[in-house]
C-alpha cells in the first residue's frame, strides 16, 4: 500500500476527526465515483432500462445473500451486548422482510425467471464481492466486518440521498431509493460508523491499515458493481 496519512496525524487537522471519516476520505476519489455513479444517478431519475435493472438486481440479490450472512458474523464478533442487538434487529427486520419482498416483486415485474433468483451466473465482480464478505465472515474480525458493512450501507445512503423529489413513479426505482434513505436508514449507517469510530482509535497502526485496506477494496468493488450494471 502507498504511504497513507496515519489516523492520529490526520485527525489533528480534520473538520470531522472520526475514524470512519478517515477511512472514507482516504478512499477518494473512488468513494465519490460510487455515490455519483451514472448508474446510481439513473436509478434516482427512474430511467434505467428494464434489462439493465434486471441484470443489476439479479446480481445484487446474490450480494445481499452474503451481506446477510455477514450481519450474522457481526452479531457473533461484536465486543459488547449493546453492539450485537442492532445487527440482530436489522437482520430480522429490514434485511429479511422489506428487502426480500422488494427483490421478488421487482424481479418479477422485470421479467426475471425463477432460476435468475436462485442460481444466476455470477459476474466476476459479484464473485469477488462475495469472496471478500465470506472471508471477513469466517475471520470474525469485528473491525473488518464493520468496514465492509459500513461501505455497503454508507455508500448506498450517499447516492440515494441525492435523489430529488418527486421520486420516480415506477416502484422498481422508487422503492430501491426509499430502502436506502430516510431517518431509519440514516440512523443505521450512523450506528455502524459509530462502532468504527469507537474501535478505530483503540487499534494499533497496523490494524488500522488493515481495516483501511478492507474499506478501500470494498469501495472499489462498489464502483465496479455499478460499472457492471452499466455495461449491459
Ligand atoms: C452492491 C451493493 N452494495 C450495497 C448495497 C446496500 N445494501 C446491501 S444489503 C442492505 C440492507 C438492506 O437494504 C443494503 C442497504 C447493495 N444492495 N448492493
Amino acid at each position: 500500500m502507498e504511504q497513507v496519512v496515519p489516523y492520529d496525524e490526520w485527525r489533528a487537522g480534520a473538520a470531522d476527526p472520526s475514524f470512519s471519516e478517515w477511512l472514507r476520505s482516504l478512499s477518494e476519489p473512488e468513494w465519490s465515483a460510487v455515490v455519483s455513479h451514472p448508474f446510481a444517478a439513473s436509478i434516482t431519475r427512474g430511467d434505467v432500462p428494464d434489462a439493465a435493472m434486471r441484470r443489476y438486481l439479479i446480481q445484487d440479490l446474490q450480494f445481499v445473500d452474503s451481506f446477510t450472512a455477514l450481519l450474522g458474523a457481526a452479531v457473533a464478533s461484536a465486543d459488547t451486548f449493546e453492539s450485537r442487538v442492532p445487527f440482530g434487529r436489522f437482520l430480522g427486520q429490514t434485511a429479511t422482510s422489506q428487502e426480500l419482498t422488494y427483490f421478488d416483486r421487482a424481479l418479477e415485474a422485470l421479467g426475471a425467471t425463477p432460476g435468475d433468483l436462485t442460481s444466476p451466473r455470477l459476474e466476476p465482480v459479484t464473485e469477488e464481492f462475495r469472496a471478500l464478505m465470506d472471508e471477513a465472515r469466517r475471520g470474525l474480525d469485528y473491525p473488518s466486518i464493520l468496514a465492509l458493512l459500513c461501505v455497503a450501507e454508507w455508500s448506498y445512503l450517499g447516492w440515494a440521498s441525492r435523489a430529488a423529489e418527486p421520486l420516480p413513479e415506477n416502484f422498481v426505482h422508487r422503492e430501491w431509493i426509499e430502502l436506502h434513505e430516510g431517518p431509519e436508514f440514516r440512523a443505521w449507517v450512523q450506528f455502524i460508523r459509530g462502532e468504527l469510530d469507537r474501535l478505530g482509535p483503540r487499534l494499533g497502526e497496523e490494524e488500522r491499515l488493515r481495516v483501511l485496506d478492507v474499506f478501500r477494496r470494498a469501495v472499489r468493488l462498489e464502483r465496479r458493481f455499478f460499472d457492471m450494471a452499466t455495461e449491459s
